[in-house]
């Protein structure tokens, strides 16, 4: 399996690619890399150098993949936080044209726009972009619940309406829906929930919430749900699959006391979970 993961690369720590890159890579998969900003590290930090690319610089590198002859053998397209609209245009261009060589390639669009607590943290005009152009393109999306309230305009406060509102911004193009993080009534404290959503049917797994605070799970959450759903084609066990491994990681991570997730120290997570969690039809 091949898959175009094009995102933000730092050097230092693990968010975008630096986050989304081993786990697909350690699950077999080839990953043509495509960085949309190569930072030092991640912006939690507050400080951090590097450059921002641009949508031309997207484009010479999949110009130079289609070169080598080898679209049609992408069997996935994975994109992350955008920087910029002009980065988006590009990552919409490099979709059609992976599909173009290969009608059954997936593209799997994290909606990267905000967080509950920390509101909308991308440029003005990407919240839009999402809503009107990527995520109508995609195949597969994995908002969190701050992200899904805005993709679909409901203010989800129980399973009932996290449900209308997944089956909502499928209306809009994505067959398949992964709300992560997900806290609605029926959630106890202590626990964080995962919905899946395709076909008209809903999957929902629940784990303990860890005392930890962290970037670039929910980089590395989006593709390990792509690669179990690119081989299983099943939502619910694409779910259960990649919760385990994130489940497993971020368990490591709290214990260890670490400031950016132990991707290659917890990396037996991503093939042998130590935990896995019942997937429940709701
Ligand atoms: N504190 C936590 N405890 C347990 N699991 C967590 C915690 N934070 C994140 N996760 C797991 O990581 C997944 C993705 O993280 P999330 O914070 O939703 O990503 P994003 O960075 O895109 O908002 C969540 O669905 C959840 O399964
Ligand atoms: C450059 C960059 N990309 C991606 C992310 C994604 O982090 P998170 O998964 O916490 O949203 C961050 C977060 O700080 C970042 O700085
Ligand atoms: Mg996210």
């Amino acid at each position: 399996m091949n898959v175009l993961s094009i995102q933000s690369h730092v050097a230092y720590g693990h968010v975008g690619n630096a986050s989304a890159v081993f786990p697909m890579q350690r699950l077999g998969v080839e990953v043509w890399a495509v960085h949309t900003v190569q930072f030092s590290n991640h912006t939690g930090y507050g400080a951090w150098r590097g450059r921002v690319f641009d949508g031309p610089a997207i484009e010479e590198l999949v110009e130079g993949i289609a070169e080598r002859g080898v679209l049609a053998t992408c069997d996935g397209v994975l994109s992350g936080y955008m920087g910029s609209a002009d980065i988006g245009t590009a990552i919409l261009r490099a979709v059609a044209r992976v599909r173009e060589a290969n009608p059954a390639a997936l593209y799997c669009c994290d909606p990267v726009i905000g967080d509950i607590g920390r509101g909308v943290f991308v440029r003005p005009g990407i919240p839009e972009f999402m809503r009107d152009h990527a995520v109508p393109a995609a195949d597969i999306i994995t908002p969190n619940q701050f992200e899904l309230d805005y993709l679909s305009g409901i203010e989800t406060r129980t399973l009932a309406d996290a449900k209308a509102a997944v089956a909502a911004v499928q209306a809009s193009g994505p067959q398949v829906v992964l709300v992560t993080s997900l806290h609605t009534e029926e959630t106890p404290d202590d626990s964080i929930d995962m919905l899946a959503g395709a076909n008209g049917q809903f999957w929902r797994l629940r784990t303990p919430r860890l005392s930890l605070d962290v970037n670039g799970a929910g980089d590395a959450t989006a593709a390990l749900f792509l690669v179990h759903y690119a081989r299983s084609r099943s939502a619910g066990e694409a779910l259960g699959a990649a919760a385990a491994s994130i489940y497993g990681l971020l368990r490591r991570t709290a214990e260890a006391g670490a400031r950016e997730i132990l991707t290659v120290a917890a990396q037996e997570e991503f093939v042998a979970p130590s935990r896995t969690f019942p997937v429940e039809a709701v």
